[in-house]
């Protein structure tokens, strides 16, 4: 029998909303079996402190970008903030074939293109509390200068604009009920899964079959 496929997660937020931290902290709470993975980008925008190569993101040049768009090696990529940011697609595929689910922290533009490609995908947005938090949680992160973060404050009205797009909706106000509300997406989802295979559908004909005599 072959091995069922993972799920892709697609999971977009105006930055600062917390979906990095969210994802992370699901990973490093809830990922005992090892059934999760997150995809690590290409990008061509400057590491940030305490960013490191291939973890964080792959860090790449302009010309090496273009060279890998030009090899195809992208299941999708966009600009965002100026530069770009694409998602190998090798590895994905690999993963998803090995049954795991794949997490992607990638923005609307990559999410549409994902959706065509993938219709089977899920897809969740992440909410600020309000602006004003998210340009709060922006200086807290002590990452970005006042420009950066200016630019990034303009850019999240637009990106939420797109939130209707998404399957699921999580206001992330609570750190901790976040990353609960987003485990169950994933269980919930499994549990779909289940329930349409087979050998399931077959465990369920049998137990009713035994309610009826
Ligand atoms: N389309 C696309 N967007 C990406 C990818 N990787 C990251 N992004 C998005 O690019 C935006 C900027 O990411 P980043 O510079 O890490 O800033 P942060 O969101 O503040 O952590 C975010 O909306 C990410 O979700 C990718 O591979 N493809
Ligand atoms: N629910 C929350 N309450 C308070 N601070 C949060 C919450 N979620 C995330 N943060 C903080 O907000 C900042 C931005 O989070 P981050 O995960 O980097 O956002 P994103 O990946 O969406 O850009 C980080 O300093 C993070 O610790």
């Amino acid at each position: 029998m072959s091995k069922e496929k993972g799920t892709l997660f697609i999971v977009s937020a105006p930055s600062g909303a917390g979906k990095s931290s969210l994802i992370a902290a699901l990973m490093q709470r809830f990922n005992l079996d090892d059934s999760l993975r997150l995809s690590v980008s290409h990008t061509t925008r400057e590491p940030r402190p305490g960013e490191t190569n291939h973890v964080s993101y792959h860090f790449v040049s302009n010309e090496e970008f273009e060279a890998l768009i030009a090899r195809n090696a992208f299941y999708e990529y966009a600009k965002v903030f100026d530069h770009y940011y694409g998602t190998s697609k090798e590895i994905v595929e690999e993963w998803i074939n090995d049954g795991k689910d794949v997490f992607l922290d990638i923005d609307w533009q990559g999410a549409r293109l994902i959706r065509e490609q993938s219709p089977y995908a899920k897809s969740i947005f992440i909410l600020p509390p309000s602006l004003e938090e998210l340009q709060n949680r922006l200086k807290k992160r002590g990452q970005d200068s006042d420009e950066v973060i200016k630019k990034r404050m303009e850019k999240a009205k637009r990106e939420i604009s797109h939130y209707n797009e998404y399957d699921y909706l999580i206001v992330n106000d609570v750190f901790d009920e976040s990353v609960l509300a987003l485990r169950s997406i994933v269980l919930a989802h499994r549990f779909e899964l289940k329930r349409q295979s087979n050998k399931h559908k077959q465990l369920l004909d049998a137990m009713l079959e035994g309610y009826s005599k």
